[in-house]
């Protein structure tokens, strides 16, 4: 061959080799932008309710045993920019848990409630909590943050204190220790054949919530930071069948929440809710109920109107004891008491809200009728 032609046959040859070079550069290149198009961002999980609204929902009175994996997850754009974390308060049980500790564990529902979506999140080493999601409450983070500190500090043994929290633009999370004894509207209204709820348990359990709130409102009156959604479903049973609240404190209503709106509240549920002061005559509101669930054993509907009304027109036609669950009244316990308990309840569930007692007054009010009822069972033969 030729000089020249060999030359021009080489050239050719690197300029083949030139194109393919840059043929595969070029490919591998426009690979890797479309793995990057297609590939999840590491922050986008799917949310709790998507993965949770492909499954059939539970409900607290239809507990089921699914467990499925949990995925608290927090929004991905959100993620990225907003640096947040699981902050554990005072808490000796879950202090080494993590953000991704809550995300990675099975977790089953518990319930949707107007406030949220609450879920059992069971860990490895056997530890089981409770997490609520709460939904659409328009309180800045610094705001939240606060509570939660002031929440901490106010510890009652009869108050359920959260663990943990989780704050971020969009997710609000709590961590509560999983109570498995059910709540007092369980033991009211379960279905548990031959469980005896009697008269002086009853009391008991009324004292002691009165003594808890009374507490609660004390410490926090100045904060503005009442309990705002107190019924029974939010009393828990602790292992030794003592009460606690649960929840203080974190469904208060903001006047910038939409729940809040007229549109959707009827005027009774308004007097019973909004801003922070009117909050606590709004506890006064729910204890009566659960004063009157407790008397009465009926279900509460509708905020606690329908129960309320009832009870009021029974009062009105002189048949008093025809309020009482049977149960109760088959004790043998005092009918004087039960009318005593029976006109707390009353006030507390006044429609004008600055006429309703103050927890104060409640706790005193019934003190007396529970000594009264102890002494009544030390003079009995
Ligand atoms: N820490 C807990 N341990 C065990 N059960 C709980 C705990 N907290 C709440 N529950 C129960 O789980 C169920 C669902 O709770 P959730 O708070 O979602 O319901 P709710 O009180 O009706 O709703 P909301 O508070 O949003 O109005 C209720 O029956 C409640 O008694």
């Amino acid at each position: 061959m030729k000089p020249i032609s060999k030359s021009i046959v080489m050239f050719s040859g690197y300029i083949a080799l030139g194109l393919v070079i840059i043929g595969l550069i070029l490919c591998r290149l426009k690979k890797k932008k479309r793995e990057r198009v297609e590939a999840p961002s590491p922050c986008k999980v799917a949310s709790v309710d998507d993965i949770v609204d492909t499954k059939p929902s539970f409900t607290s009175t239809d507990f089921k045993t699914d467990v499925s994996k949990s995925d608290y997850s927090i929004n991905s754009t959100e993620s990225a920019f907003v640096p947040s974390s699981l902050v554990v308060l005072t808490s000796p049980i879950i202090s080494d848990l993590k953000f991704e500790d809550l995300l990675s564990a099975p977790a089953e529902l518990l319930g949707r409630g107007k406030h949220g979506t609450l879920y059992r999140v069971i860990f490895e080493n056997g530890m089981v909590l409770a997490v609520k999601r709460i939904k659409g409450w328009m309180i800045s983070a610094d705001e939240f943050k606060h509570r939660m500190q002031r929440l901490d500090q106010a510890k009652h043994l009869n108050v359920l204190p959260a663990l943990a929290f989780y704050c971020s633009i969009h997710e609000k999370l709590l961590v509560y220790e999983y109570q498995p004894n059910g709540s007092l509207f369980t033991l009211l209204h379960g279905k548990q054949p031959g469980r005896k709820f009697e008269w002086a348990s009853r009391l008991k359990i009324a004292a002691k919530i009165a003594e808890a709130l009374a507490y609660m409102h004390r410490e926090l009156y100045v904060d503005g930071i009442p309990h705002g959604n107190l019924k029974s479903t939010n009393i828990l049973l602790k292992n030794n069948m003592e009460p606690c609240i649960s929840e203080y404190g974190l469904m208060a209503m903001d006047p910038q929440d939409p729940s809040s709106s007229l549109n959707d509240l009827n005027s009774m549920q308004q007097q019973t809710k909004g801003t922070s002061t009117s909050g606590f005559k709004a506890d006064i509101y729910g204890f009566g109920v659960i004063l009157l669930e407790l008397l009465t054993g009926k279900l509460v509907q509708n905020d606690g109107i329908d129960l309320t009304s009832w009870v009021h027109s029974v009062v009105r036609e002189e048949w008093t004891v025809e309020v009482f669950d049977k149960s109760i009244i088959s004790d043998g316990a005092s009918e004087e008491r039960m009318l005593n308990l029976l006109q707390v309840a009353i006030k507390c569930v006044n429609q004008a809200p600055e006429s309703r007692p103050s927890i104060s007054q409640v706790v005193s009010m019934i003190n007396t009728i529970k000594e009264e009822d102890d002494k009544s069972l030390v003079y009995e033969p």
